[in-house]
């Protein structure tokens, strides 16, 4: 495919502008809209329905109202996997007009979106679909007079507050579960990235999920995000963005039904490079990635290399060889790596941060549309605010150490936990580091997030309740019930 094909494509799309609610397009109550912007190029993509309180509560009575008849709650196993892999078979029929929306509302590139975002989410939706009926209850070892069943109910209708960095991908890591499970959905979306969400949500419905079921709520942080997560009709909800607002629905959850919270929030990755490391030329291949993939626009992004003295100078000049496989452009042009970043709001918090850069090693420039090249920045120490902030954008900020224990600690020195990488030809040094490091995912010699099959989240500030993925992520979205059936005879028996 060309350029000028994907834009063809473009020009053709019907993008979705509406709430999905019980299953139908719907405006907001109030009327009101926002503009959803391709930040790339700043044009108005569509005018999208700005729902509020009112939108929330009347989709939280519809999903509540799907969830207590059954419909897909009670729904036999089998015909709720049915539904979610006719989804998918209608996702893999769609999945270019779905690559070329999530590009041009999110910047990133049709690469990455055609290789990664699109694949994956449905990856995600038949991995979840395939488990539903071959995971089990248990029974438990209690007396001989009883017998104790302990069954895994859904939690009932759960909240879902997206990112928008992966927009499509988040949704399926958190629907995916929560729809196996038998949950009914209230989602919202970011602000910034709502059009496949909305249209996920129309392809669920014309694959046979039932009305009430998975219900898309588009708009802000506070009219939407705020109440579903103060909503005294919601049981639970999971949340994927920055730590200061994950933070918040703590709050939320506490001042209204004490519903589940599972966060899953910021990072400030490290990857550790030893003197011992072997093939530095692809060590620097996964650390260009590591921090310059999505346009460092995730949460997992390697954003600090902690890198021993002896190998530091080879291996900075294997780096900036490798970044310049990472061209910035036209994120609809197929030969981009590096498309724009979300919006203008965070393109000026990013710039902000290479204002304050003490000493750009490589890259540094900016581009209007949002875009800026993969950056290596060298820091003072870890104390340095590129060290210690999230920025989300392809930032790498380089810290020199002397030894195992000081990379360790400054690895450690961090008030997040997502994931962290150490890069060793010594094993005992492999596994003594990965124990050490304080992260929900440790990759040795590599960059990467593990994959459907393993539990996704983070350890201090970056994560909280829960987890995504593997089949760890059904514990999110179902509660444990115990079942204990008296079996003796006698009365007094059954007192004990
Ligand atoms: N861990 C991750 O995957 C992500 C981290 N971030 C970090 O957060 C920074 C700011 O980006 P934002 O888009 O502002 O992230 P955010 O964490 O504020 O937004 C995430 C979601 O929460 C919603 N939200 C925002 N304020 C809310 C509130 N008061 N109550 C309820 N919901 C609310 C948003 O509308 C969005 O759907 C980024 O620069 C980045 O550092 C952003 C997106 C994803
Ligand atoms: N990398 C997937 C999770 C996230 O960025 O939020």
């Amino acid at each position: 495919m060309t350029t000028e094909e994907y834009r063809a494509i473009a020009a053709g799309l019907t993008l979705p502008n509406a709430a999905f609610i019980d299953g139908a397009f719907r405006p907001a109550i109030s009327g009101k809209t926002f503009a959803s912007i391709n930040p790339a190029t700043g044009e108005e993509l569509a005018e999208i329905a700005a729902c509020g309180q009112e939108d929330v509560d009347f989709a939280v009575s519809k999903a509540r109202d799907a969830f207590e008849d059954g419909r897909w709650s009670q729904l036999h196993p089998a015909e709720r996997k049915e539904a979610l892999i006719r989804l998918c078979k209608l996702m893999t029929r769609n999945a270019r007009e779905l690559a070329v929306m999530e590009s041009l509302d999110s910047g990133k590139t049709i690469y990455d979106c055609e290789t990664v975002d699109i694949p994956e989410s449905i990856h995600c939706i038949k991995w979840h679909a395939e488990l539903i009926d071959k995971i089990y209850d248990s029974v438990s070892p209690a007396s001989d007079n009883h017998i104790a069943m302990v069954v895994r109910e859904p939690v009932g209708v759960v909240g879902l507050v997206l990112p928008w960095n992966f927009p499509l991908l988040m949704m399926a890591w958190k629907i995916a579960p929560a729809l196996a499970a038998g949950c009914s959905i209230v989602l919202k979306p970011a602000a910034e990235t709502t059009l496949t969400a909305l249209r996920l949500a129309e392809l669920a419905h014309e694959a046979g999920l039932p009305r009430g079921v998975l219900n898309v709520v588009p708009g802000s942080g506070a009219e939407v995000g705020e109440p579903i997560g103060r909503h005294m009709g919601i049981d639970m909800v999971s949340f994927t963005g920055s730590t200061a607002t994950g933070k918040r629905f703590l709050t939320y959850s506490a001042e209204s039904n004490a519903k589940e919270v599972v966060l899953e929030m910021g990072g400030k990755n490290p990857a550790v490079v030893m003197d011992d490391a072997e093939n530095l030329d692809r060590v620097a291949a996964h650390i260009v990635n590591g921090a310059f993939w999505n346009m460092g626009e995730n949460c997992s992004a390697s954003s600090r290399l902690i890198v021993h003295k002896a190998v530091k100078k080879p291996l900075l000049e294997r780096i900036a060889h490798h970044v310049k496989e990472w061209n910035v452009g036209d994120p609809l042009d197929p030969e981009t790596r590096v498309g724009a970043l979300v919006s203008k709001v965070h393109y000026d918090k990013v710039c902000s941060y290479l204002d304050r850069a003490e000493k750009v090693i490589v890259g540094g420039k900016t581009h209007k549309g949002a875009f800026v090249e993969p950056t290596v920045v060298e820091v003072s120490g870890n104390d340095s605010v590129l060290a210690r902030e999230e920025i989300f954008g392809p930032i790498l900020s380089v810290i020199e150490v002397g030894s195992f224990d000081e990379a360790i600690a400054i690895a450690n020195d961090t008030e997040y936990g997502l994931c962290a990488s150490i890069y060793t030809a010594n094993a005992k040094r492999a596994i003594r580091g990965a124990r050490s490091l304080r992260a929900g995912t440790v990759t040795v010699n590599s960059f990467g997030e593990g994959d459907i099959t393993t539990p996704f989240g983070g350890f201090k500030q970056s994560g909280f309740g829960g987890r995504d993925n593997g089949i760890h992520a059904h514990d999110q979205y179902t509660q444990l019930k115990t079942i204990w059936i008296d079996l003796s005879d006698n009365a007094d028996e059954a007192v004990d």
